[in-house]
């Protein structure tokens, strides 16, 4: 078999599309604010690309760049006149920060109603215990992808690979909140191979170039690749060894051009969800 690839730079652009119609409805644009401290390489596309679709689709977005010798007292500072300003709907701190900055801290000064980025305790204890609130982009935007790929949930065996609370934990919540079948694993885990071939959804999230291999997936299985590794060789690849997987898959997201942009267009879709929540707002 060789697997459809789902296309996130599309499933992307269209969720933009109808995020930017409905800021256009509403008639104010939502205010994201981005922190970055120093200049973590693995930030600097995604500072680069999310402004670009925040102002295409009509919100108010800046990057605010502090010097990498920032103080946690001087980020907990900006973070608080941030939490303070109307204008400001949704805070994303940019991850990871320099050593002197414990982030945990950071995380939990943000305003919940703000977090946009839903790393906030606060957001993460919601969504374990099936409340609303401000999801996870990448653990969203999978969700969105396999609503896309027409691979439904409900009852499916979902295995989601890597135990992080930025993407492993709260994937394993929204899939179990949807009614699926789910494992964790991890690097200690026993026989992840054979774990993951029991999957009919995965979800890698591991952070491992290509760690998995073509006889981990299942026949038929979506895979869901949330991996960006750049190689010594400049190459961009993903958890999974995409030629060798896509041999059994039925579907599978390719890197670039896969989770990547969906993260974007949440992290849009949680600011505008952020702005009309904290304005009382309701549409129709
Ligand atoms: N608080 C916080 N929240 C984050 O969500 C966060 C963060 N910190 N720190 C850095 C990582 C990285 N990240 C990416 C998101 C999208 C792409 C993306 O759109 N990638 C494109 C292009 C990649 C390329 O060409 O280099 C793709 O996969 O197709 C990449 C990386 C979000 N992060």
């Amino acid at each position: 078999m060789s697997a459809r690839i789902i296309d996130g730079k599309a499933v992307a652009a269209d969720l933009r599309a109808r995020l930017a119609e409905r800021v256009r409805v509403l008639g104010f644009a939502p205010g994201l604010r981005v922190v970055r401290v120093g200049d973590d390489p693995a930030s600097g596309v995604y500072v680069r690309n999310k402004d670009r679709a925040a102002q295409q689709a009509g919100f108010n977005s800046a990057t605010l760049q502090l010097p990498e010798t920032t103080s946690e007292a001087e980020l907990l500072a900006v973070v608080a006149e941030l939490n303070a300003d109307p204008e400001v709907d949704g805070i994303l701190v940019q991850l990871p920060l320099p050593q002197q900055i414990r982030a945990d801290a950071v995380l939990r000064a943000i305003d919940p109603a703000k977090d946009v980025d839903g790393f906030h305790p606060v957001n993460a204890g919601l969504l374990a215990t099936g409340q609303p609130g401000l999801v996870p982009c990448t653990p969203k935007g999978v969700m969105h992808l396999l609503r896309a790929a027409g691979t439904a949930p409900r009852g499916a065996r979902a295995v989601v690979l890597g135990r992080s609370n930025i993407v492993g934990k709260p994937m394993a919540a929204l899939l179990l909140a949807a009614d699926a079948t789910v494992t964790v694993v991890h690097s200690r885990t026993q026989n992840l191979a054979a774990e993951c071939r029991r999957a009919e959804i995965l979800v890698a999230a591991v952070g491992r170039p290509e760690m998995v291999r073509g006889d981990w997936v299942a026949e038929g299985a979506t895979v869901i690749d949330v991996g960006i590794n750049r190689l010594p060789t400049g190459k961009l690849v993903g958890d999974v060894a995409f030629a060798e997987a896509s041999a059994h898959a039925g579907a599978i997201t390719p890197v670039p051009g896969g989770v990547g942009p969906m993260t974007i267009a949440c992290l849009l879709e949680n600011t505008l969800e952020a702005a009309i929540a904290r304005r009382g707002l309701a549409e129709n």
